[in-house]
């Protein structure tokens, strides 16, 4: 159960995440939408710890995350598809996940650990690689992708983690119409795992319908509506957030 509370950040006089509280329960796939610039990806970076709230709180399973980092919060579970940033640029793509299947078995984050003889954890990785199409670019340095093969690798050693909470923000953005329902597909199989917490960044409609149980919409920072996608897609708060005309936040 990951919660948040009064969660607010302020950028100056400019509040991007404006009091949202809300909760997302296991077994559940919530799509957060709103227009741009509605504070979705700054509500998402509050969650995973890249960005530190002004006021509020974040808990999973009832501990305070809120002093956390971000390591520390995807120790917890809380698992953000890594920017590449976060990778090993030089080594190759197996060698990522086999990395982050490593850390997911308790051998830590080690590069000596490496070339060790868990034949089990290369096996799960190559699996991994195979549920993602990657498969055939094992042996390219995570570097030398195309971007779309990136995201992939990110999606990957998000799987690798086995995280209880997943968090996609617009993961088939970039994507070639051939890896697009790669990763929907793997989304719709960590659905049906029926145990995971899974939030979802997502412009395309079509895909929101589709996948959520529940939709949460922003706007100007502040959580506006939040129900079953049908209806909430039909409220008068979405159309008019999507028109593009004002909604009517409290003050
Ligand atoms: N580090 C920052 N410093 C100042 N302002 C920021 C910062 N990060 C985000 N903002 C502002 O906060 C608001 C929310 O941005 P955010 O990227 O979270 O929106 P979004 O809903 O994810 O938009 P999009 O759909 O375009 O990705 C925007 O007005 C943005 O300019």
């Amino acid at each position: 159960m990951l919660q948040t509370e009064g969660l607010t950040v302020r950028f100056g006089g400019h509040v991007a995440v404006d009091r949202v509280s809300c909760t997302f329960a296991p077994g559940t796939l919530t799509a957060i939408v709103g227009p741009n610039g509605a504070g979705k990806t700054t509500y998402f970076n509050l969650i995973s710890g890249q960005i530190r709230a002004t006021s509020g709180r974040v808990r999973l399973n009832g501990q305070d995350l809120t002093p956390w980092g971000a390591a520390q919060r995807t120790r917890a579970g809380l698992g953000r598809a890594f920017q590449l940033t976060n990778l090993f640029p030089r080594l190759t793509v197996l060698e990522n996940v086999r990395l982050a299947v490593q850390a997911r078995a308790g051998e830590g984050l080690n590069l000596w650990h490496l070339w060790s003889d868990r034949r089990d954890l290369l096996v799960r990785a190559r699996e991994i690689l195979a549920a993602v199409a990657l498969a055939d670019k094992q042996h390219v340095a995570a570097a030398a992708l195309p971007h779309g093969d990136q995201r992939k690798l990110e999606v990957a050693i998000l799987m690798a983690l086995e995280p209880q909470v997943f968090m996609f923000d617009e993961p088939t953005a970039g994507m070639s119409v051939d890896d697009v329902p790669v990763i929907l597909n793997l989304i719709r199989a960590l659905k049906a795992d029926k145990t995971k917490t899974i939030l979802l960044v997502e412009h395309k409609m079509d895909v929101v319908r589709e996948l959520a149980d529940r939709i949460v919409v922003l706007h100007n920072g502040q959580l506006v509506a939040d129900g079953e996608p049908d209806t909430v897609i039909a409220s008068p708060v979405v159309q008019r957030a999507y028109l593009g005309q004002d909604v009517e936040v409290e003050p």
